[in-house]
């Protein structure tokens, strides 16, 4: 028995760790908690404890639980050790001693025990009815009987977890005197008083007075005895049979109770009614942690399992260590990103066209979002979406897609901010940088400022003695494009480029869209293993069996190796572009993730939106902390969503911002503009229009909701409507003057100015300034403005009122009081 724990020692015993620990405490043998290891000396001594109640008790009452097999022989011994419910049958010495705690505990216990659970699985002979609780009496049937140590011989009491109630009840000691046990007497199963005994014994003398109560003992003793044959006494025909408890279970983190309620099959109620026990308040609705469920369900005798909580999202990035043996070569992924209008949409438009892969030549391009050409025989992935926005999203999402960064730098520009800003992306993402310099065709073309200038940030041309390849090009003549082309392969050789075409599939979704006839489409990128048609794929928030795959030249394919670009159809909905996806066997695993990730996402989207209110909004610009534009913003396509997001957010107009408080892709519906209203946002939407309701709606509701089909004027009217909101002028207006007649010093009140209006009106919510000699003593705000006994909102002209101001009391007779509000200054 070397290191016996409690619980488990508990379980063999069929009590709770509780119960054990009480014992243990009360043979002077402290121990910490459950899980503290029970030596072969402290189980001598529980079990020399269970030994002395039943000596005590077996000479009162030859009562045959007492000697039944261990397992039984706690409740033996707390019913015998309480059972001084009937001082007439029983010792009062049965009970060793006056423990309040443990009466407590051994009453929680009884009251709490499931019943099933405490019934001797053996039939108890000669005890038909008594041993179960008269129908009527639920409280009987939950602890029984207590009482019904009262009228029968004490021993019954002590084959039932019920027969011991009585020791902790005073009631129980009128037992012996009471009606019950006279119904007790005349009926066949003869302890029908008993049974009914919670009641009657804690209401002590009531009994007798109750007897009505008393019949309905004998009723229900009656019918107890008579199915108390079939029953073979021990049980409860009357008391719905509670479900039965799980041997094991699994804990892995925090439970609401209802949850955890069902995992061990019992109410709610009763798992409040324990956790209550163990100094836990808790709702239905409340978490209860770890710790405490394994009290619970360590009480109920059921074994827990604890299971260190899987992050499924983790298990999702986790990229699964590869044998290098599996590993082949793969082809590099490129992005191209650079500024405004220095050719990147035409130079992955040239490389498009000119440098088809050999297989496909022939097919028609498809714009996917990435496409691969081939060169000398080898691949190259380019992500088709330019500029570093869509690139800053994906790897905000951890998607790390790009292995080599093409930076389009225009030889007749030179650096510009969005230069540096992609180098600082791929910097930051530890991306090689290749650049290439555009417009070499231009008569003032300058590659040699376009180095000098790129040196400041750290990229040195070869031959400056650094390391960085600068490759002449033109986009629009389509120079230099295989020089381009080669460079990348040289450079994704260094980097050694690898995955394993057999090993899970898993990548990046680049772009997905709602299709109309083909329903949700995502482009993903295969970064390793190879994804087939039947596969099913969880991808964020949605997933799917693979119905189709399409390529960059609209082929169906059956399947897609590592850098590979597709399209998938088949997913449940549109994933976000930047998603990660992996390929799970189980369909219903993938579900039971994707459902968790969107209560997940539910909850944070509820969180965010408590956040956007005018309210707020108000309280905000008021504190001066944030001043922002909200904005509402739905695209075509989730990669036009991304990328007009990643832009807006980055604009800032003097400490004013850009939040995007809803986005999605579709039509702008009727939910956009009534949330709109609710965040008093504006709703931009980019090659969408909105639906006839939603544009009804925005009309009436007066939601300026602007539509775009270049990303570029999105861009700079939102920076124009910034400008707009830049803190507004205000001008004063003076509502009203009045002139102090009187003053009244009132305690707790303070000074109340009586006064007259005698221009235009005092305004409640107004503020003022409190004019003396024509000079200003005091701004600030009204506490209260009254006529007569009431509260006004305004006074006018003419009329008498009381006002008191805010923090000021220094008010005096003939002092002007003006009121006045702050309006803003209309721009037109
Ligand atoms: N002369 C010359 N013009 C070029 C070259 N490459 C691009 N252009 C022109 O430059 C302009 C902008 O080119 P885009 O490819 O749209 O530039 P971009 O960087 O994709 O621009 P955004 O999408 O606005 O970021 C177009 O008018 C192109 O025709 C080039 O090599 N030589």
């Amino acid at each position: 028995m070397s290191k016996l724990r409690i619980y488990e020692y508990a379980k063999q015993q069929n009590m709770s760790s509780k119960e054990i620990i009480t014992i243990l405490n009360r043979v002077n043998v402290p121990v910490n908690n459950h899980m503290s290891v029970m030596d072969q000396e402290m189980i001598s001594k529980v079990e020399q404890h269970f030994k002395d109640v039943k000596a005590k008790a077996e000479p009162q009452k030859g009562d045959q639980s007492s000697k039944q097999n261990g397992e039984r022989r706690n409740q033996g011994y707390m019913a015998n050790e309480n059972s001084k419910g009937n001082p007439s049958t029983q010792s009062p010495q049965a009970k060793p001693e006056n423990d309040k705690d443990y009466d407590n505990l051994v009453d929680d216990r009884v009251a709490s025990q499931p019943r099933n659970e405490r019934i001797p699985k053996k039939p108890i002979p000669n005890k038909p009815a008594g041993a179960k609780p008269a129908t009527g009496g639920t409280t009987g049937g939950n602890r029984p009987s207590t009482t019904g140590g009262g009228n029968r011989p004490g021993g019954q009491g002590g084959n039932r977890p019920g027969g011991q109630g009585g020791g902790n009840r005073p009631g129980g000691q009128g037992g012996g005197n009471r009606p019950g046990g006279q119904g007790g007497g005349n009926r066949p199963g003869g302890q029908g008083g008993g049974n009914r005994g919670p009641s009657n014994n804690n209401r002590g003398g009531n009994n007798n007075n109750r007897g009505g109560g008393a019949g309905r003992g004998g009723n229900n003793n009656n019918r107890g005895g008579g199915r108390g044959g079939n029953q073979q006494g021990g049980h409860r025909p009357a008391a719905p049979k509670q479900p039965e408890l799980p041997t094991k279970i699994e804990l892995m983190e925090a439970l609401t109770v209802k949850d955890f309620a069902k995992l061990v099959k019992r109410e709610p109620s009763e798992i409040i009614k324990k956790l209550l026990f163990l100094g836990i308040m808790a709702t239905i609705n409340n978490e209860i942690e770890v710790d405490a469920m394994t009290l619970v369900a360590e009480d109920y005798g059921i074994e827990v399992e604890i299971k260190e909580p899987v992050d499924e999202e983790a298990v999702d990035m986790l990229v699964e260590e590869e044998n290098p043996e599996n590993l082949s070569e793969r082809s590099p992924i490129v992005t191209i990103m650079g500024h405004v209008d220095h050719g990147k949409t035409t130079l992955l438009d040239a490389i498009r066209s000119t440098n088809v892969t050999a297989s496909e030549a022939g097919g028609i391009t498809q714009h996917i979002g990435a496409y691969q050409v081939e060169i000398k025989g080898k691949k190259i992935t380019f992500l088709d979406t330019p500029g570093h926005a869509a690139f800053t999203t994906m790897r905000a999402r951890g998607a790390q897609v790009t292995d080599i960064t093409i930076l389009v730098v225009a030889a007749d520009d030179g650096v510009m901010p969005q230069t540096v800003e992609a180098i600082n992306h791929a910097k930051a993402a530890n991306v090689p940088i290749i650049v290439a310099v555009n417009k070499m065709d231009k008569e003032n073309a300058n590659p040699d400022r376009v180095k000098q200038e790129l040196t400041e940030y750290g990229l040195v041309a070869e031959e400056w003695g650094g390391d960085t390849i600068f490759v002449p090009v033109s986009a629009l003549k389509r120079d230099g494009l295989e020089d381009i082309l080669e460079m990348i392969l040289l450079v994704s050789e260094v980097q050694e480029l690898k995955a394993n075409t057999d090993g899970r599939p898993r990548g990046t979704v680049i772009e997905a869209e709602l299709d109309k006839g083909r329903g949700p489409v995502a482009t993903v990128l295969v970064q390793n293993g190879t994804l087939r048609v039947g596969d099913i794929v969880v991808a964020g928030t949605t997933y799917g069996k693979v119905r189709a795959m399409v390529n960059d030249r609209g082929r169906r394919i059956k399947e897609a190796g590592p850098a590979m670009p597709v399209e998938i159809l088949g997913l449940s909905d549109v994933p976000s572009a930047g998603d990660l996806f992996v390929v799970y066997d189980d369909e219903r695993k993938a579900s039971k993730l994707v459902d968790k990730r969107v209560s997940k996402v539910r909850q944070e989207a509820i969180g965010s939106n408590s956040r956007v209110t005018l309210d707020d909004l108000f309280k905000q610009i008021k504190e001066g902390e944030i001043k922002e534009l909200n904005v509402i913003l739905k695209a075509d396509v989730q990669g036009s969503v991304e990328a007009l997001r990643g832009s807006l957010e980055k604009i800032e107009v003097e400490g004013v911002r850009v939040r995007v408080v809803h986005q999605g892709v579709g039509a702008i519906n009727e939910s956009d503009i009534i949330l709109a209203t609710a965040s008093n946002a504006i709703v931009i939407g980019f090659n969408v229009r909105p639906q006839p309701q939603a544009e009804k709606m925005a009309d009436s509701e007066k939601v300026d909701v602007r539509l775009y089909r270049v990303i570029y004027n999105a861009i700079e009217e939102v920076e124009a409507a910034l400008k707009g909101m830049l803190d507004p002028e205000f001008k004063e207006v003076v509502l009203g003057r009045a002139e102090v007649r009187q003053t009244f010093k009132v305690s707790k009140v303070g000074t109340i100015a009586g006064c007259m209006v005698t221009e235009g009106k005092l305004v409640r919510n107004a503020e003022l300034r409190v004019i003396r000699d024509g000079i200003v003593i005091f701004e600030g705000s009204f506490d209260s403005l009254k006529r007569f006994k009431d509260d006004a909102k305004e006074v006018a002209t003419g009329f008498e009122c009381g006002v008191t101001i805010e923090k000021f009391n220094d008010v005096k007779e003939g002092d002007i009081i003006e009121a006045f509000q702050m309006e803003q200054v209309k721009i037109v």
